[in-house]
C-alpha cells in the first residue's frame, strides 16, 4: 500500500480575524495527483502557502512522509522535499537548459561552482532522468530565455525534480498555455505520477480530467468535498458552492 506523502490535519490561518483557511484536513498518498478546486478566494493559494511555509499557520499540522513540517522555514520545507511552482517561472534565463538542469541537480550551493565542478554519478543520473521526464532533450543547448512558454514551465518542473522535490505544489501549471502545450503538460504529469506526489490548483476541467487521481474542493477556507472526478462533478454541495455559477466545463 502507498504511504502517505502529505497529511494535513486541521490546518488554518487567521489573518486578523479572517480565516482564509479554516481547519482544513486531507491526506495525499505517495504518487497521487490531487487537484484542488475552488472558487476565487476559496483559500487554495493560502493552503499552498501554509504547506510550503510561506505563511505560518495558526492551527493544525502538516506531516511530510511522517515528519512534521508545520511552520518550518520555507527553505527547510523545500529541503525536506516539497517543491513549489508558481505561475511565473524562476529559471536562469541567460543559462542554457542544460546548465539550468545541471545547477538544479547539483548539491553545491553556488550556481557558478556547479557549472565548473565535475558532476558525480548520482547527479548525472538525476540529470538524465529529468531530461527524459521533461522531454527537453532537443533544446538542451538553447538559452532558457528563448524557450516557449510551455517549455519554460516544463524546465521549471524539471528543476524542482532535480532539486530533490518529492511532493510538488503546482499553481495553475497550464495558465497561458496553448491546447497543445496543455496536453503535453498533462502527459508530463502523468509520467511523474507514481514516483512523485502532486497537489495541483487548476480550473481547466479538460486538463483536470486528464490528470486527477482525486479532487478536493475548498469553499470559504474549508474542505467541502473530496473524491474521483465523476463523484465531484455530481456532488450537489459542490455544484451549489462552486459550480453553481456555470457548472464544471
Ligand atoms: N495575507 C493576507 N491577509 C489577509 N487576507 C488574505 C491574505 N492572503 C489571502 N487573503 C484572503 O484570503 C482569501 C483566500 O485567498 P486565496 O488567494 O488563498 O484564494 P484562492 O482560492 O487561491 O483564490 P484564486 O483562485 O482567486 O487565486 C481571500 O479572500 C484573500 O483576500
Amino acid at each position: 500500500m502507498a504511504q502517505n506523502a502529505l497529511v494535513i490535519d486541521g490546518i488554518g490561518v487567521d489573518f486578523s480575524g479572517f480565516k482564509a483557511v479554516d481547519g482544513f484536513s486531507t491526506v495525499i498518498e505517495e504518487g497521487e495527483v490531487r487537484v484542488l478546486l475552488g472558487a476565487n478566494g476559496a483559500g487554495k493559494t493560502t493552503l499552498m502557502d501554509l504547506i510550503s511555509g510561506k505563511t505560518k499557520s495558526t492551527e493544525g499540522s502538516v506531516h511530510l512522509f511522517g515528519r512534521e513540517i508545520t511552520n518550518l522555514e520555507e527553505h527547510q520545507i523545500a529541503q525536506a522535499g516539497v517543491g513549489r511552482k508558481f505561475q511565473i517561472p524562476s529559471v536562469f534565463r541567460d543559462l542554457t537548459v542544460r546548465e539550468n538542469l545541471i545547477v538544479a541537480c547539483a548539491r553545491q550551493p553556488s550556481v557558478l561552482g556547479n557549472l565548473r565542478l565535475r558532476r558525480n554519478a548520482a547527479e548525472r543520473r538525476r540529470f538524465d532522468e529529468v531530461v527524459e521526464l521533461t522531454a527537453l532533450g532537443d533544446v538542451l543547448d538553447r538559452v532558457a530565455g528563448v524557450l516557449s512558454h510551455g517549455q519554460t514551465q516544463w524546465l521549471e518542473l524539471g528543476m524542482l525534480i532535480g532539486q530533490g522535490a518529492r511532493v510538488m505544489l503546482l499553481d495553475e501549471p497550464t495558465a497561458g498555455m496553448t491546447v497543445g502545450e496543455t496536453m503535453k503538460t498533462a502527459a508530463l504529469i502523468n509520467r511523474l505520477r507514481g514516483d512523485y506526489t502532486m497537489l495541483v490548483v487548476e480550473h481547466d476541467m479538460a486538463f483536470v480530467r486528464e490528470i486527477a487521481s482525486k479532487i478536493t474542493v475548498m469553499h470559504l477556507g474549508k474542505h467541502l468535498a473530496e473524491g474521483r472526478v465523476e463523484q465531484i462533478e455530481q456532488n450537489p454541495a459542490v455544484r451549489e458552492a462552486y459550480l453553481g455559477s456555470g457548472g464544471i466545463h
